[in-house]
């Protein structure tokens, strides 16, 4: 794995947060994007090297609904930075991880997602995100 590519946090209104991490981090968000497969809307924000994805759940059973309605708004997953998503996921299988999806997903901001579920990994929903490159 490489480096953290995104910290993502669950949040109940979009644009609330929005306007609250745009005081906080000193920068605006730079993209809105909606993906219906994860029953999410995200928005995304760059502060130095960093990355963080604010997730709002646009359908009950979304993960984010469900993850609002046990634990409230908070840090939701780690995604990291990966080369090959496909042999890492097979790495981390092999390692004994729980991987949720073993086919990796279209997610936002032009990656290809994959999961470990947070009981195999000290209670910590990871996330690999392998960057779509054009071809
Ligand atoms: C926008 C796309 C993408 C990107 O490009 O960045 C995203 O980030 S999408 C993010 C949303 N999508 C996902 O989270 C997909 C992966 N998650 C899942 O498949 C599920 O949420 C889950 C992790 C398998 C849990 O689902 P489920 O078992 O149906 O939910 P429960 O509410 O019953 O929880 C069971 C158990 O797990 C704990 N839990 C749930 N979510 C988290 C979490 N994010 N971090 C830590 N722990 C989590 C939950 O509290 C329950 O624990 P117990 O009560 O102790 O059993
Ligand atoms: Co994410």
């Amino acid at each position: 794995m490489d480096k953290i590519e995104h910290i993502g946090i669950a949040v109940k209104d979009l644009e609330a947060s929005n306007a609250l991490f745009e005081k906080l981090l000193g920068v605006p968000h730079y993209k809105i994007e909606e993906v219906a497969s994860e029953g999410v809307r995200t928005s995304f924000f760059k502060s130095g090297p960093n990355k963080i994805e604010l997730l709002e759940a646009t359908k009950p059973d979304s993960p984010i609904a469900k993850y609002l309605e046990k634990k409230g708004e908070g840090i939701h997953h780690i995604a990291f930075a990966v080369a090959d998503i496909v042999s890492e996921i097979q790495r981390l299988k092999g390692e004994g991880f729980l991987v949720l999806n073993e086919t990796p997903k279209k997610g936002a901001d032009n990656k290809l997602v994959a999961f470990l579920h947070p009981k195999g990994t000290n209670g910590v929903l990871v996330e690999l995100c392998q960057e779509i490159k054009e071809s």
